[in-house]
């Protein structure tokens, strides 16, 4: 089993977490086996959730953790393009940049890649950079949402797309129902067996104080994106907003 720092039990969970700080040290403390709980948890297909891209882009991934999306944005956009992965967790991106190490000796593509240690709210990026760029289970995550939005329409190329990947924070009874049982009576056990229970449960209160896909569309026209659609996907369990620059 995978060495995680423990986190003092004591910190209540409604207080856990709250500020950017806190959250980077979250993400830190679960680095060694969120690639791993990840795939046991949804059985692998929350990589399915994640396809995006074409050929020859140069496209931002924020938020990438340990690379899952850069790593499929890479194969997209091939050895003429470039992806850039920018995270402010280092335990992360070292595992993402030693993903790329072993993937490179298979696969050429991979390395297209850059990683970046950097906040989403602060992106080390000239104006209108990038083709498309990808949020991934992070934008719900970061505690100025607004202020990263504001930051991808201005590091994103005029009629360019961000795509944003996270929980559906469903009007469903039902879904929410059984996202919230999926979350207490499956995901919280199995974290605590690794000593994250406090992380995992930052997880649950993360969904609910999140926001619906009409809120995040409001909020990405409000940040300077000239469109935005929400799409929910895999059953109302998850939900895509693909905004135009
Ligand atoms: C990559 C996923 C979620 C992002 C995410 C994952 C984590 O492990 C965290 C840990 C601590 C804090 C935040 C996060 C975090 O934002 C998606 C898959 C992983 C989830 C842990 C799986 C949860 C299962 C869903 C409740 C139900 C899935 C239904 C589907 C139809 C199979
Ligand atoms: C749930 S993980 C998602 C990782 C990856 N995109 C994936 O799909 O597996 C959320 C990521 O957001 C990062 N994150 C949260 N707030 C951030 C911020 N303000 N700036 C940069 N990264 C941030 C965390 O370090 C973590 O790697």
């Amino acid at each position: 089993m995978a060495a995680v720092r423990r986190r003092s039990e004591s910190v209540s969970v409604e207080k856990f977490a709250e500020g950017a700080a806190e959250r980077q040290e979250l993400f830190n403390s679960i680095a060694p086996v969120y690639d791993k709980l990840n795939d046991v948890f949804t059985l692998g297909i929350h990589r399915l959730w994640k396809r995006w891209a074409k050929e020859g882009d140069k496209v931002l991934d924020v938020c990438c953790g340990s690379g899952d999306l850069s790593f499929l944005l890479s194969e997209k956009v091939g050895i003429n393009g470039k992806v850039i992965g920018l995270d402010f967790s280092k335990e992360l991106l070292q595992i993402a940049s030693t993903r790329q190490h072993k993937r490179s000796q298979s696969k050429a593509c991979y390395k297209n890649i850059e990683w970046f240690e950097a906040d989403a709210t602060n992106l080390p990026f000239l104006d209108s950079s990038f083709d498309a760029a990808t949020i991934g289970y992070g934008l719900r995550n970061i505690v100025d949402r607004k202020k990263a939005l504001e930051e991808m329409v201005r590091v994103l190329k005029p009629g360019s797309k961000l795509s944003v990947l996270d929980f559906n924070k469903s009007t469903s009874k039902l879904m929410c129902t059984i996202q919230e049982c999926m979350l207490d009576y499956i995901v919280v056990p199995v974290a605590s067996w690794y000593g994250l229970r406090s992380e995992y449960r930052y997880l649950n209160n993360s969904i609910k104080e999140y926001l619906t896909g009409n809120e995040l569309e409001k909020l990405a026209l409000d940040a300077g994106f000239s469109q935005a659609k929400y799409y929910e996907i895999a059953g109302g369990a998850m939900g895509n907003l693909v905004a135009t620059r």
